[in-house]
């Protein structure tokens, strides 16, 4: 199998003669980011299939034809979870929905409805309801996990002993508490020898209900998972682009929730689009400058999983991180509008790890800082946001072109011409003096 690494060689060589100068010029522009993110080789490294990955991979040529041979189990019967399992009994998947509660799923497959979560919208005939983790497990093809960031692990765990051929998708766009593990992470560290991989981009579940056209992205380092995962959701309302930075692609999922408690909390204060604008690009800036320390592709975030999920969240009502943002804005206290949406909002955990993670390892997360400030420390808003105004000079897109990003020498220089400002001032006020004087 040609990795996407080998065809770009091939392509460069072929190029090169022509293309010298265009791409020192680019490495110059690029240097060290990308480097540094193939370096550290997170979702770069493409590993020698295993297993667990033939049993997709065997079947490929045939799933690619034929969707509906693919065997799949959803976990966690919220918003994402029903929406996404509600896509592939659309697409004649055989696909079964894991719902902890008995009861809700008895409701469920009486009403084939998501009373709670999805009120009002009528799911897929064939889709299936099951409260037992094992049957739903066992003999599938592909387990997507979409239950919230604080229960992955635990998910995870329940299901290892069950896991004999399938692969695993995350769909869940959180961090663990305190660990900042990814979930991604979660699965290598609890099922080292599994197939797995993660997807994420604009997807608000209501929309996909509606069949509003949306896309979304699924990364893994297995061509076959890929294939598959498209193979089961792809359809006319919602294309499932792929990519092989599952580190990126997962990072934008679960940073732009701090980004959409910020614009929330904006629109409380009226702001304009402007400010909106500022803080949708300086947002970016932020999740690359981190992504690229994790070890992900700073290209990444200018796709779907990065800056599409960003615009999305940060523009609606029906993202509930944005509407924990705006009820802060209100005044409310962050306990309280957790308890007032009754959702998940990962964005909350999220600003936390971040926070900690960005302290630690020098990070400049001015944006993320700054909510930490207001909604943990209980700092006011609006001098918060003063605050922020007031730092001083940056380079735009530092996190892919290469500058000095500190703008040391402007910086330096408006102090010397400052104090030499107010030498001379003290200079013309000798001057005055002495002419007093005489
Ligand atoms: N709702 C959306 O529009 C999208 C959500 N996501 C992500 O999907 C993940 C899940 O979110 P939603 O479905 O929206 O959440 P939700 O708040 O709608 O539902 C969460 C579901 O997880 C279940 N759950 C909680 N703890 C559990 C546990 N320990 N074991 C089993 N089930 C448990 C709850 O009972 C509930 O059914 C989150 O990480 C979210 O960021 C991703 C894309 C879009
Ligand atoms: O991730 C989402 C859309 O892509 C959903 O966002 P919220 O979790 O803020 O509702």
């Amino acid at each position: 199998m040609t990795s996407p690494n080998d065809s770009n060689k091939n392509n460069n060589s072929a190029n090169n003669e022509a293309g010298n100068n265009t791409s020192e010029k680019q490495n110059g522009m690029l240097a060290g980011i990308l480097e540094r993110a193939s370096k550290s080789g997170i979702g770069r490294k493409k590993s020698t299939p295993n297993p667990v990955e033939s049993a997709v991979a065997k079947d490929m040529a045939e799933i690619h034809s034929n969707p509906t041979k693919l065997r799949l189990a959803f976990l966690g019967g919220g918003s994402f979870g029903t929406a996404m399992a509600n896509l592939a009994a659309r697409n004649g998947c055989d696909a079964t929905l894991w719902v902890r509660n008995k009861r809700t799923v008895k409701a469920m497959a009486k009403t084939q409805t998501n009373k709670k979560y999805l009120p009002g919208y009528k799911l897929d005939d064939r889709l299936k309801y099951s409260h037992d983790l094992a049957a739903t497990v066992k003999d599938k093809d592909i387990i997507f996990i979409a239950v919230p960031g604080l229960a992955f692990r635990e998910t995870v765990k329940n299901i290892a002993p069950l896991i004999s051929g399938q692969s695993i998708v995350s769909l869940t766009k959180g961090m663990e508490k305190d660990t900042f593990a990814m979930m991604s992470d979660i699965i290598k560290e609890v099922l080292p020898e599994v197939n797995f991989g993660v997807m994420s981009g604009p997807n608000l579940a209501i929309e996909i209900m509606k069949n509003m056209p949306s896309a979304t992205v699924i990364a893994s380092e297995s061509e076959p998972l890929r294939h598959a995962v498209q193979a089961a959701l792809h359809s006319a309302f919602f294309r499932v682009f792929a990519s092989d930075d599952v580190r990126g692609v997962e990072l934008g999922g679960a940073l732009k929730n701090i980004y959409a408690i910020a614009m929330g909390m904006a629109a409380a204060y009226e702001v304009g689009e402007n400010t909106k604008a500022m803080i949708l690009t300086r947002a970016l800036a932020e999740m690359s400058r981190f992504g690229v320390e994790e070890g992900a592709n700073p290209l990444t975030f200018l796709g779907l999983s990065g800056v599409g999920d960003l615009y999305a969240t940060c523009s609606s009502e029906l993202s509930r991180n944005y509407r924990i943002g705006n009820m802060l804005g209100r005044g409310m206290s962050i306990d309280a509008a957790v308890k007032k949406l009754g959702q998940t909002a990962e964005g909350v955990n999220t600003i936390q790890q971040v926070h900690e993670k960005a302290t630690k390892a020098g990070i400049y997360m001015p944006i993320t800082h700054a909510l930490y400030a207001v909604i943990y420390e209980d700092k006011a808003a609006l001098g918060v946001a003063l605050h922020l105004m007031e730092a001083g000079f940056r380079s735009d897109v530092e996190f892919v072109m290469a500058h000095d990003h500190s703008n040391a020498a402007l910086t330096a220089h408006m102090k010397n011409s400052s104090n030499s400002a107010k030498d001379n001032t003290k200079d013309d006020a000798k001057s005055k003096n002495s002419d007093a004087d005489k």
